[in-house]
């Protein structure tokens, strides 16, 4: 077990009293983590990535910003029948019983369907606030809430 004065500088081992496990403590940012640190702590919390990877499945609904799609010239559903649909194949996927592309590749109302969703890497400002903030707000290999944009209804699957 790693003492104070051999971790690299800028962490302390703690105590934790619910667990009676150790775990490092950055004194600068106050952030704390279970494993034992083996590089100096960040003086300030790291921005997070500058791009990230996604593949999304999009349900277009009546009020969407462009209500047609390679799938379906008038979209008519509502934005609850969307959502319902979306949650349909989410729940596949996380069941393992189809994968992320194959379901985009079938349903999504979005062009990037070719792709099995695959939108590519992209940076901040590059889509709407709030498919930017899920987006990366998600660690590699993880998969989204609902999330809901002047497009329609998003599942969201983080692939870089
Ligand atoms: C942002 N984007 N990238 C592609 C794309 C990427 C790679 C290959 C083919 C298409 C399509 C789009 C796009 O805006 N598609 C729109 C639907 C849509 N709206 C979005 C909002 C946020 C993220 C993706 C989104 N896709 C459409 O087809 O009506």
């Amino acid at each position: 077990m790693a003492d104070d004065e051999q971790l690299p500088p800028g962490w302390k081992k703690q105590l934790s009293r619910s667990t009676g496990q150790h775990y490092y403590l950055n004194i600068y940012t106050k952030k704390s983590q279970w494993d034992v640190p083996d590089k100096p702590a960040e003086a300030v919390p790291s921005s997070g990535p500058d791009q990230v990877q996604c593949s999304h499945l999009l349900v277009k609904h009546k009020d969407s910003r462009r209500p047609s799609s390679w799938r379906e010239d008038h979209i008519t559903r509502t934005k609850d029948e969307a959502l319902d649909l979306l949650l349909t194949y989410r729940e596949q996927i996380v069941q393992g019983k189809a994968s992320f592309a194959d379901l985009a590749q079938k349903y999504s109302d979005c062009s990037s369907a070719r792709r099995g969703g695959d939108l590519g890497p992209f940076g901040k400002g590059a889509m709407q606030k709030p498919f930017e903030e899920a987006s990366f707000a998600l660690k590699v290999g993880e998969i989204s809430d609902p999330v809901f944009t002047d497009s329609g209804v998003h599942v969201i699957l983080r692939t870089v």
